[in-house]
């Protein structure tokens, strides 16, 4: 039989350890835990020194958007931590159904990096109206953790977002309104294999797109900005934006649409195209409308002109996409290597018929395509969109489908002089300058339609412009460069 006092000490310790575990159970049960745990932080807080980093949503002095402030908010979008906060926002993601959490203002979220802890806070400031003026992330950091961590950390902060953006598929739709830009998810089914285009076209312009993304170091090399532009013309309803939200989609680029009445002046533009980012591309539709006396009232033609030679310091790729219906009035403007490829979109004819017929009704054959092609050989012809349209609505019974087109055709149908292949025909500019500069000296044609201040312009760029477009003609089996 032990002495008394053994026993007295073993239920003292027994009874000891039972209040230590009553005391965790009830702590974690009222989450008392984080308090302590918070307590604990705050005094260790207060014996350390600490950094403090700050990531700008802006470049300072260029106002372009810092890469790496879209990173760490990506990154600490994806933290636990942040699900864990006292308070944070909900908001929506690229599903209506799926909701997504995003740091409030002034919101601290914590983290842990090779058993060192770090915070950032959400930073934002606002104007008198209570509209967002600037926005930061401040990263807080022990001074005794700083010199080992802080290079790992920014490159796990890299590695993390570069994965998320890659298993992101969300693009969007950028369009500006009171100098801003606005997005929303941009989710148009457009590619080229559903876009009825020559095949090898297609295949010039994949390839194009992609020795431009891979040619950084190139373009560093020679001095010029790493950008590509591209001009799409040809009548309404022929695929021109159909065929930018196909590069969107083959290039998984977000997509920033620059409607030109919304901007109020040089310097607005200015502002907003520094604010686009890289993987981007810049469209602005219908560019023969904005070129017109009564835009350029409010943008000069120098500030367009300037916005269309990249002449702005991206360091980044950007793909810079102009649509037109009709370029003949701004034919001269546009071809001293300003835009580096010309895609004409014409009409359809018949190849370009059987295509939409293909994909639209799922038919490659019928009994009334000679009848079709003999109406598309007249040289009537009608845009893909109409085409298309009447697929569409009659695609339960191809025959019906085909009926409507014909008697449409036979209808409504245009003559066109010389019918084209649908987008096959594309045109470079190369070898329309020589003929451009002769059209000046003449004195005819351009000088009549084209603004002054272009006509000036186009005078002097002239003189510096030795950039060769990009030939996508089909006579042309090269691209030139
Ligand atoms: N080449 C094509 N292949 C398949 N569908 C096409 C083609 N061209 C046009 N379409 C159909 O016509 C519709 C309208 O085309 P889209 O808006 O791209 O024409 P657009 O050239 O941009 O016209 P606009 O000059 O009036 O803006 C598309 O939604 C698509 O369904
Ligand atoms: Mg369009």
């Amino acid at each position: 039989m032990p002495p008394m006092w053994v026993v007295n000490y073993l239920l003292i310790c027994l009874s000891i350890i039972c209040l230590i575990f009553l005391v965790r159970i009830f702590l974690h049960r009222t989450a008392l835990i984080y308090v302590v745990r918070k307590w604990v932080e705050w005094v260790d807080d207060r014996v350390h020194l600490h950094h403090h980093f700050k990531v700008p949503e802006l470049n300072d002095s260029t106002q372009q958007e810092n890469q790496f402030y879209r990173r760490v908010s990506l990154y600490l979008n994806s933290l636990p931590s942040l699900e864990d906060s006292d308070f944070t926002n909900l908001v929506s993601g690229k599903n209506p159904n799926n909701i997504v959490l995003s740091p409030d203002d002034d919101q601290v979220i914590h983290d842990t990096f090779l058993g060192a802890r770090l915070s950032w806070v959400n930073k934002i400031q606002r104007d008198d109206k209570n509209q967002i003026a600037s926005r930061s992330f401040l990263l807080r950091i022990m001074k005794k953790d700083k010199r080992r961590i802080l290079q790992p950390y920014f490159q796990h902060i890299h590695t993390v977002s570069d994965d998320i953006e890659h298993r992101r598929k969300e693009l969007r739709i950028y369009n500006n309104s009171n100098g801003k830009w606005k997005s929303v998810v941009f989710n148009h089914p457009a590619s080229f294999d559903s876009l009825v285009m020559d095949p090898a076209l297609k295949g010039k312009i994949r390839l194009d797109l992609e020795t431009f993304i891979k040619s950084k170091e190139y373009y560093h090399k020679i001095g010029r900005v790493w950008r590509r532009s591209y001009l799409l013309y040809g009548p309404s309803g022929t695929g021109k934006s159909s065929f930018i939200a196909a590069m969107a989609n083959f290039l998984n680029y977000n997509i920033y649409n620059v409607n030109l009445s919304q901007v109020v002046d040089d310097a607005d533009l200015h502002a907003l195209l520094l604010r686009t980012s890289c993987k981007s591309l810049i469209v602005v539709e219908d560019l023969d409308l904005h070129v017109s006396e009564k835009s350029r009232k409010r943008i000069t033609s120098s500030a367009l002109l300037n916005f269309m030679d990249g002449i702005l310091n991206f360091d980044d790729e950007r793909i810079m996409i102009f649509t037109m219906n009709v370029k003949d009035g701004i034919d001269s403007a546009l071809r001293p290597g300003r835009i580096d490829v010309h895609i004409y979109f014409p009409m359809c004819d018949f190849n370009s018929f059987k295509g939409l017929a293909s994909s639209y009704l799922g038919v490659k054959e019928h009994k009334l395509f000679p009848q079709v092609e003999e109406i598309f050989q007249s040289g009537t012809t009608m845009s893909p969109a109409e085409i298309s349209e009447l697929m569409l609505v009659n695609r339960s019974s191809p025959s019906r489908a085909l009926k409507s087109v014909i008697s449409a055709l036979q209808g409504s149908g245009r003559k066109s002089g010389k019918v084209v292949p649908l987008a096959s025909d594309t045109v470079a500019s190369s070898p329309a300058l020589p003929s451009m500069a002769e059209e000046d000296d003449n004195g005819t044609g351009w000088k009549d339609t084209v603004p002054k201040e272009f006509r000036k312009l186009y005078g002097l760029l002239r003189l510096k412009s030795s950039k060769k477009p990009l030939s996508l003609d089909h006579d042309s089996d090269t691209i030139q460069r």
